[in-house]
C-alpha cells in the first residue's frame, strides 16, 4: 500500500523582479514587476511503506520544493499530497511527529549543547516516553558510534560526527518516514560509507520509509534500489536502478589511450561517447558488435597504447542525461 501519494502536484512561486540601475530600482519599489516560477509541475509518484528511494535531479530541478511539500512546510499550488493518510500542510504538527528530516547543509543541533542534552531536549519536544527514549538513545549511540563525543558541545564536533548526531536526533521519536537531503555531503569516504550502511540498516530493521536527495551518485549506487528523477519540475524517470542503467545506456564503453589525438572511428556501430584529448571513450552494443571486433577496429585504425572496457557508471549516465536536457 502506498505510504506517500503525490498526485498531479505543482508548485508556483511568485518572483519579484528587481530592475537594474538606480531610477528603475526606485520605481520598482513602488510598482514591482512579478513573474511566476513553476518549481514543480504535474508531479506524480507513490512510495510504499519501507521503501528507500533516491530523489535526484540537477540544481534547481525541484527536489527541495517537493520535500518541503511532503514535510508540510509548503502548500502545493495544485494537486494532492498524502503521507501516511495525512495531508502534510493541513496537519503540520501531526505530520512532523511522524517524520524525521536531515539536511546535510544545515544542522538541527544546538551549537552550545552537548549531544546528551540535545537528546533530552528532543525527548521533551516530541514527548517521547521514558522507556522508548532510553532504548532509542542506546540503540543509535551504539549503531552510530557516538559514545566518544556525547558530552562535548556540538560546536566541537567534526562534520562526520555532526552528521551522525543529526541522524540520531531525526530518528529519536521513531518516525515512519525520513527525508534525507544530501546526507553525505562534505564527508570523507570512510564517513560516507558508515552513513550509507547506517541508512540501509535502519531501513531494513525499522521498516522506515526513506527518501534521499543527493548529488553523490555513489549514495544511490550503494543505498537505493529505486530512483525518481526530476528535471525542470517534471518527473523524467521513476523505476529501479538496474532498469535505469539499462534504459539509459544499453551499452558498454571502451576507453582507449592514444599516442596522439588523431582518431578514426568510421563504423556506424561505434559512437564517440567522451573525448578527452588522447583519451577517447567509445560506446557500443554487444549485440551489434562483439568486443573482439571493437578492439580490432580501434587498434587497426589508431595508435592505441592502452584500453579498458567497462559499463557506464551511474554518474556518467546521469551526467549525460542532465547535459542532454540543458
Ligand atoms: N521560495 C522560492 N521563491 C522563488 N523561487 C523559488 C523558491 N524556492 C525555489 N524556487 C525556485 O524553484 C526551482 C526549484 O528549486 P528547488 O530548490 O526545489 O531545486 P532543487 O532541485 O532542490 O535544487 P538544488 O539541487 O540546487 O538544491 C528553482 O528554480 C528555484 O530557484
Amino acid at each position: 500500500m502506498a505510504f506517500i501519494e503525490v498526485k498531479q502536484v505543482s508548485k508556483e512561486f511568485v518572483v519579484y523582479n528587481k530592475a537594474k540601475g538606480f531610477l528603475p530600482s526606485l520605481k520598482s519599489l513602488v510598482r514591482r514587476e512579478q513573474s511566476i516560477k513553476q518549481a514543480v509541475q504535474d508531479v506524480n509518484f507513490t512510495i510504499g511503506q519501507g521503501e528507500l528511494v533516491a530523489y535526484i535531479g540537477p540544481n534547481g530541478a525541484g527536489k527541495s520544493t517537493t520535500i518541503k511539500m511532503l514535510s508540510g512546510i509548503l502548500q502545493p499550488t495544485g494537486g494532492t499530497i498524502e503521507v501516511g493518510g495525512i495531508v502534510p500542510y493541513r496537519e503540520r504538527r501531526r505530520n512532523a511527529m511522524r517524520m524525521g528530516v536531515v539536511f546535510g547543509q544545515r544542522s538541527q543541533l544546538y551549537w552550545d549543547l552537548a549531544m546528551e542534552d540535545t537528546f533530552d531536549l528532543y525527548k521533551k519536544m516530541y514527548k517521547i516516553e521514558e522507556r522508548r527514549y532510553k532504548h532509542n538513545v542506546d540503540f543509535y549511540v551504539e549503531l552510530l558510534e557516538m559514545q566518544e563525543f556525547l558530552t562535548r558541545p556540538v560546536r566541537q564536533l567534526s562534520l562526520g560526527q555532526k552528521m551522525r548526531a543529526n541522524l540520531a536526533v531525526a530518528l529519536l521519536h521513531d518516525p515512519q518516514v525520513v527525508y534525507l537531503d544530501e546526507p553525505t555531503i562534505g564527508l570523507d569516504i570512510i564517513a560516507k560509507t558508515k552513513i550509507r550502511t547506517f541508512i540501509r540498516e535502519i531501513n531494513k530493521e525499522k521498516n522506515i520509509t526513506l527518501m534521499l536527495t543527493t548529488h553523490d551518485m555513489d549514495d544511490i549506487e550503494q543505498i537505493c534500489n529505486r530512483i525518481i528523477m526530476i528535471d525542470h519540475g517534471r518527473i523524467i524517470y521513476d523505476g529501479s536502478l538496474a532498469a535505469f542503467k539499462q534504459e539509459h545506456t544499453g551499452g558498454h564503453l571502451i576507453t582507449v589511450d592514444l599516442e596522439t589525438e588523431a582518431f578514426q572511428l568510421d563504423d556506424p556501430r561505434l559512437t564517440l561517447y567522451k573525448d578527452e584529448g588522447i583519451r577517447k571513450t567509445v560506446l557500443f552494443q554487444k549485440e551489434a558488435i562483439p568486443v573482439t571486433e571493437v578492439i580490432q577496429k580501434l587498434t587497426e585504425k589508431n595508435r592505441v597504447i592502452d584500453l579498458q572496457i567497462k559499463e557506464p557508471s551511474i554518474e556518467e549516465i546521469v551526467k549525460g542525461i542532465y547535459e542532454q536536457r540543458k
